[in-house]
């Protein structure tokens, strides 16, 4: 609240200023981000210059774009200066808010200010908008970006003073900047100021979600098929979840089927280490994974839905080979896992943010796990008109289907009113079945699922006209304009029907949210029972007591199966378990959060050290070869006790010469071969190779060039191979028995103990590549080098 009045101190400021900026000419108003600038520069702080910058903005958006900022949009602007989130109700113009805090933020010169929009299609249709004015008042604006632009114009984009861009695209381009080799091609490399649009969806929904570069595939295993099987003839008994349902394994009587099954003693040792991912793979597949939900499967394809929005995600596969244990388990084609080349989670991404702000419809419900996780305080901005829309409390029943029938009554109303009317659906499988009963009841109506995706715009149009029904998943959520006809204006507006609790009242409001919008008429009602999964799933043990109770008095005749169930006790109970399960969503999030932590600490070492690499020079480079050498012939000589005859050919064959000549392996007699030795003997091999091969190339630039490769490589190879370990280890530690046993501790030691070994890695890497190497010089004096 303090930080209210402030902003609203602030604004009262902008608002005293305004009538000096609206009398200047365009050419007097467009000098004012040079007069801000050098103000900056003679060492006025940002803050205190953010009446006038908004001020400016203001002026500039009416004679530019025809819009005048309302004072509740300057005060979001303000809140989102300040790093806040702003929560704005939908339709209220936050592409419009976004102007003010982006130009003041950008005036300090420092590149990477971005709006971070849910899709391609908002970054071009608001950047092209919202940048005239950005350019009127001379700062440069970059918009979206493909897939296949060139350098120059992907430079362009990413040193613009403004960039709108989507979450993904911004993700993608900073990961693949960490796989090239120099550092004058990286493009995101300054992370000043962000405001993601729909910051709740990014950061709360999507957090499940990574982004994920992937490489070649890997070879195929054909466990998937035989675990699926296995894991299918399981009894209830023969696994186990933990409470929040988020993980599954195996319990004694589980394993011991694993035993007989396959025939094996101990699933535990490490020689079927192997098999047993793919087992804890089926498990997790068959019992955790729904169809509907999760994923639909199309053209003998397996479709990811996306949380947020539900749509289906082409070409995107979950990680770890899950996405192949469900494609075995839909017995549709199981694709090759592929290795991952980066990776990053939209938290890591956005937590690099020298200040970061969002804004959302719906943000307050969320507002302490925003607090906790990213340290952003969610504001709430009034409407600039008062809302009409009436939110009706829940109809409540015994069974699911009166609920359905009840629901379908309050359709066939909404149409006898001539209003539009819009029926949302927890999942496709759910409205592919209330789409069955729309047809029972001959009630014509539009279905917008991931499946009917490709008629979205069409259906859209149509969803706002008088007695007109739509039938939708999540899909038609955020984002989704439905613009009313002013017969369905003057019948009453949109009439919203929630056919169930969603995940959290964030989502409930957001589905609200479509009806109502800048001061329109409309209403919302949900339809629950005491049958709803959620309900059953999260409810204290009495309820279902209750519910077998009334459900005898139906059949008894004592209690019309109609009745609503209206007491505050009821209402309680649809509350809490809702609450419930989003305690778990949180949780699971912060599980999440928790793993990729890890992660991203060693993904900072790594692309620290390729940085450091792309920066060096000549001496750098002598320094890690020559610490590789000793430190691979050290490890050796460490390792082998023994050190024999045998065990020196097989290392110098395998790392350093392939066709070296036995004899020359160290003529010393037996009783000799000790450490030191075998040290000296090896160096002096290695250094004689390496100024063999080296020396070919005449050209410093071009051994430099070799050298840095050289590491580059040896770094990328080890971190594909332990982001493979680390996606196969998250599987394993979240299907390892036992409801107290913590994942997430066992994660980070193993993490922890291979990322060491990965270092070692490296160094073997490094020295195998300059050892085993074949330089090619070509005729013109360019080298091609074929990497061991
Ligand atoms: N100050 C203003 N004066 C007049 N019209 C405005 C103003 N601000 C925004 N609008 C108009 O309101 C409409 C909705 O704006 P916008 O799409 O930015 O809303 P939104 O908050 O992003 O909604 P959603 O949550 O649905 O994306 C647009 O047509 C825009 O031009």
């Amino acid at each position: 609240m303090f930080k209210m009045q402030k902003y609203q101190r602030i604004a009262k400021k902008i608002y005293q200023l305004l009538p000096q900026y609206e009398d200047m000419t365009d050419e007097q108003l467009q000098q004012q981000t040079a007069i801000l600038r050098t103000k900056l520069e003679t060492g006025n702080h940002l803050a205190s210059l953010l009446p006038e910058a908004f001020a400016v903005v203001i002026e500039a958006d009416k004679r530019v774009l025809g819009l005048t900022p309302y004072y509740v949009q300057v005060l979001g602007g303000i809140a989102l200066f300040f790093g806040n989130i702003a929560e704005i109700k939908t339709g209220e113009g936050k592409t419009l808010v976004a102007t003010m805090p982006l130009y003041t933020r950008a005036l300090l010169g420092y590149k990477g200010n971005y709006l971070i929009t849910a899709n391609q299609y908002l970054a071009e249709r608001d950047g092209q908008s919202m940048g005239k004015v950005f350019e009127w008042l001379g700062l440069t604006v970059g918009i979206g970006g493909s897939d296949d632009d060139d350098f120059e114009t992907k430079y362009r984009l990413y040193n613009a003073d403004i960039i709108y861009t989507t979450h993904s695209k911004l993700g993608f381009d900073y990961l693949f900047d960490n796989l090239g080799s120099e550092l004058s091609e990286q493009v995101v490399t300054r992370f000043n100021f962000a405001i993601i649009d729909e910051i709740d969806a990014v950061l709360l929904d999507g957090a499940q979600t990574a982004l994920v570069i992937s490489g070649s595939p890997k070879v195929q295993s054909n466990y998937y098929q035989i675990s699926d099987w296995f894991v299918k003839s399981l009894q209830k008994d023969d696994y186990e979840y933990s409470d929040d349902k988020r993980r599954v394994w195996f319990t004694k009587s589980g394993l011991l089927k694993i035993a007989q099954y396959f025939d094996i003693d101990d699933i535990y040792d490490q020689q079927y280490i192997d098999l047993y991912r793919h087992i804890v793979l089926a498990l997790q597949a068959n019992y955790l994974k729904q169809k509907g939900r999760d994923y639909v499967v199309d053209k003998g394809k397996v479709l990811l839905l996306d949380v947020v929005n539900g749509r289906t995600m082409p070409g995107v596969k979950m990680q770890g080979g899950i996405h192949q244990a469900i494609e075995a388990k839909e017995s549709v084609e199981v694709t090759s896992e592929t290795k991952i080349l980066g990776t990053i989670s939209y938290q890591s991404l956005f937590k690099q943010f020298k200040s970061l702000s969002g804004m959302t419809g719906t943000a307050k419900t969320d507002e302490k796990e925003f607090m906790e996780t990213y340290h952003l305080e969610v504001m709430s901005i009034p409407t600039n008109k008062p809302t009409q829309r009436v939110d009706e409390s829940d109809k409540i029943y015994v069974s699911n289907q009166t609920k359905i029938e009840q629901s379908i009554e309050a359709v066939k109303q909404g149409i006898r009113d001539r209003r539009p009317v819009l029926i949302e659906t927890g999942s496709v499988s759910m409205s592919d079945l209330y789409s069955l009963v729309l047809l029972q009841h001959k009630i014509p109506h539009n279905l917008l699922n991931a499946k009917t995706a490709v008629r979205e715009k069409q259906i859209i149009k149509d969803a706002g006209r008088a007695m007109s029904v739509t039938l939708a998943t999540s899909m038609a959520g955020r984002g989704t304009d439905i613009k009313l006809t002013n017969e369905a204006k003057n019948n009453g507006g949109l009439k919203v029907i929630g056919t169930e609790r969603m995940t959290s009242k964030r989502i409930d409001n957001q589905l609200r949210g479509r009806s109502g919008r800048q001061g329109e008429p409309g209403e919302s009602v949900f339809f629950v029972s005491l049958e709803d999964k959620m309900i059953v799933e999260n409810s204290p043990k009495w309820v279902r007591r209750t519910r077998k109770s009334l459900e005898r008095k139906i059949a008894d005749k004592k209690l019309d199966s109609n009745t609503k169930l209206n007491s505050q006790r009821f209402k309680k109970v649809m509350d809490k378990a809702q609450k419930k399960f989003g305690n778990a969503e949180i949780q699971s999030r912060k599980n999440t959060l928790a793993f990729d932590t890890i992660l991203s600490g060693q993904r900072e070492r790594i692309y620290t050290a390729r940085n450091k690499v792309m920066a060096g020079d000549q001496g750098y480079f002598e320094v890690i070869m020559t610490q590789s050498i000793r430190r691979v012939i050290e490890k050796f000589c460490d390792d082998s006790k023994n050190i024999s005859y045998e065990a020196i050919a097989d290392f110098v064959f395998n790392n350093m010469q392939s066709d070296y000549p036995l004899k020359d392996i160290l003529s010393v007699k037996k009783e000799e071969l000790n450490k030191k030795r075998v040290v000296d003997f090896l160096n002096q091999l290695s250094e004689d190779l390496l100024k063999k091969s080296l020396n070919r190339i005449r050209n410093a630039q071009q051994l430099n060039h070799f050298k840095k490769l050289v590491i580059l490589r040896a770094i990328d190879r080890a971190w594909v191979d332990q982001l493979d370990y680390l996606q196969q280890l998250k599987n394993m530690v979240n299907g390892r028995g036992m409801a107290q046993h913590k994942p997430i501790n066992e994660f980070g030691k193993e993490a922890r103990r291979h990322f060491f070994d990965m270092e070692d890695q490296i160094y073997t890497n490094i020295f195998r590549s300059m050892m085993l190497s074949a330089i090619i010089i070509k005729s013109d004096g360019a080298i091609d080098i074929e990497f061991p």
